[in-house]
């Protein structure tokens, strides 16, 4: 069935060909986004859900989106989405972090000299016939200082931008290093200095707990008397009320704002100020941007949902799509010996080690490492993928280990994984054989060599004579068809294996004779 992609935002006509051209039906319907409830009934038919800012996506959505596998952010900011909601269902939280960089440190600009000029009002001034040359005095930028908190992707371009205006740029950002700081052009100084010394002060930090009210009444009294302040990031980095204190008291001489608390403002305290420029969200809003976003975004959520390459994920290691074709039968590998491992473990995990060793071991082992999580944890949890195995893991407690060795031993690639709870230890390893299909090659350090099947009956026992044929004998009796039979063993006499592969589940009451069986130890049944 072809998957299904909801777009509940305006998005570039580009993007909806690109779904369709990919084989993918899509829903186009730009302002479902608005309508909360009619978004809530129909997202259960979805596998994809395409979004700009104005749709917010709750746990309440999350919750209801039952088919839903990734949710694409045609923009940068992604504080619209609950992450650890859809990191908890599976689902990829995809964007696209650079599309519409350029445009929104333009809008930045455009805003700082606005702002500088008193353009607005100057221009609604002259449209009504005043022509007052008088009342309109600006500031210039040259030699200026601007205070930059939050200096990636559009921080560095206002800077740069800015540098080429004459002004001295100087930044805020913990994560700013001193040789990206030279590169850019900037001094890195700390908040502090920012807040003391700049002219006018632009934002350009995402919204997070840390950054929420960055600019509080506390920073605006540390700041110069007169300074201009520009916020085209998210509204919740300023606190709105100390702003308007200070724009009366005139401690701020202007501020230029592209985003509020509160979104849409169509009723603001600050609405009306002479110094106060304000624009409707449109940082991004240009043409060329908008398609930017669009195209990448559909690109990204049609590649994922169709071959499971994975590109500017939030919450998931990507998976390029030159690699996605030839990492798919080391993730099936890794998933089914989790799944192995998860299947025959009832007691509380309490760590994990996964080796890699061979040619896998250069691959992308993030990747699978997750795969192989999310197949211990699904026979006891259930309803956990790639996504959110490594999560729900650290929730409980358990301890991940990865260790890779590029050196071959007898397989060209050999994964390893071992389970540890308080009582025991229990390790399964497999590989890929040229076919492409997943083998089991080791159990417990015994070697034997077995595909997965959808059914198997797993049973550890003595290495004494008479078990093979009584253990046939009961599964013929029962109507058991076996497909394969595959044995191994410590040594002579002592503890061995046998994997059995059979066409239907094994029914409990021959599971339970195969448990009496004398040489038997454990019987267990495992699906994969
Ligand atoms: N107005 C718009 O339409 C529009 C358009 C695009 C992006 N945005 C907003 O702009 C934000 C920045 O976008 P970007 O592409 O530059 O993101 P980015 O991730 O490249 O840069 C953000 C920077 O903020 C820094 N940062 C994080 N916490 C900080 C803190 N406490 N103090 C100082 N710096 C901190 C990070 O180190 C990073 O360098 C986005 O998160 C988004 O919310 C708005
Ligand atoms: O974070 C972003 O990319 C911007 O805020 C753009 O938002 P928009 O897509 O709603 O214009």
């Amino acid at each position: 069935m072809k998957p299904r992609v909801l777009v509940s935002d305006k998005l570039s006509e580009a993007s909806i060909q690109i779904f369709r051209d990919r084989g993918i039906d899509v829903d186009y319907q730009p302002d479902l986004g608005k309508d909360k409830d009619a978004l809530l009934a129909a997202i259960s038919q979805y596998d994809g859900l395409a979004i700009r800012s104005a749709t917010k996506v709750s746990p309440k959505l999350i919750a209801a989106a039952t088919k839903l596998k990734v949710i694409g952010r045609a923009g940068i900011g992604v504080d619209n989405v609950d992450i650890p909601a859809a990191t908890g269902r599976g689902i990829i939280v995809m964007n696209t972090p650079f599309g519409n960089a350029i445009t929104t440190a333009e809008h930045a600009i455009s805003l700082m000299m606005a702002l500088a000029r008193q353009i607005p009002e100057a221009n609604a001034s002259t449209h009504a016939g005043k022509w007052e040359k008088n009342r309109f005095m600006g500031v210039e930028l040259f030699n200026k200082t601007l205070g930059v908190i939050g200096c990636g992707n559009i921080g560095a371009i206002v800077a740069d931008r800015a540098l080429g205006l004459k002004m001295k740029v100087i930044a805020f950002d913990p994560f700013l290093s001193p040789e990206r700081a030279i590169e850019i052009g900037v001094e890195k100084v700390e908040l502090e200095d920012v807040l003391r010394r700049s002219d006018f002060i632009t934002l350009h930090t995402p919204l997070t707990d840390k950054t929420r009210g960055i600019i509080d009444r506390a920073a605006i009294a540390k700041m110069k008397k007169g300074v201009r302040i520009i916020n085209c990031a998210r509204g919740g980095l300023v606190v709105e009320e100390a702003l308007q204190e200070a724009l009366k008291s005139g401690q701020v001489a202007g501020a230029a704002l592209d985003v509020f608390e509160t979104e849409p403002a169509t009723q603001h305290p600050l609405f009306g100020l002479e110094n106060i420029v304000a624009t409707p969200h449109l940082g991004a809003s240009t043409a060329e941007a908008q398609e930017n976003v669009a195209i990448q975004i559909a690109e990204q959520m049609a590649d994922y949902l169709i071959t499971g390459a994975v590109s500017n994920a939030l919450n998931m290691p990507s998976i390029s799509a030159d690699e996605a074709p030839r990492l798919r039968p080391f993730i099936a590998v890794a998933e089914k010996l989790g799944s192995f491992a998860g299947q025959l473990t009832d007691e509380p995990i309490t760590g994990i080690v996964i080796e890699y060793a061979g040619e896998v071991g250069d691959m992308n082992t993030r990747a699978l490492t997750s795969a192989a999580l999310a197949g211990v944890l699904k026979p006891m949890l259930g309803d956990v993928n790639m996504v959110s195995a490594p999560v729900v893991a650290k929730e409980r407690g358990i301890k991940v280990d990865e260790v890779r060795q590029t050196q071959r031993g007898a397989y060209e690639t050999y994964i390893r994984l071992a389970i540890k709870t308080e009582k025991m230890e229990r390790s399964v390893a497999g590989t890929v054989f040229s076919d492409g299909k997943p083998r089991i090659i080791q159990i417990k350090g015994i070697e034997l060599e077995s595909e997965f099947g959808p059914h198997m009956l797993y049973v550890t026992n003595m290495d004494k004579p008479g078990f093979i044929g009584a253990l046939g004998m009961l599964l013929g009796n029962a109507g058991v068809n076996i497909a394969t039979f595959h044995l191994g063993r410590q040594a002579q006499g002592q503890e061995a294996i046998c994997l059995v592969q059979i066409d239907e589940p094994v029914p409990e009451a021959v599971l339970a004779a195969v448990v009496k069986l004398p040489q038997v130890k454990q019987a267990k049944r495992l699906a994969f």
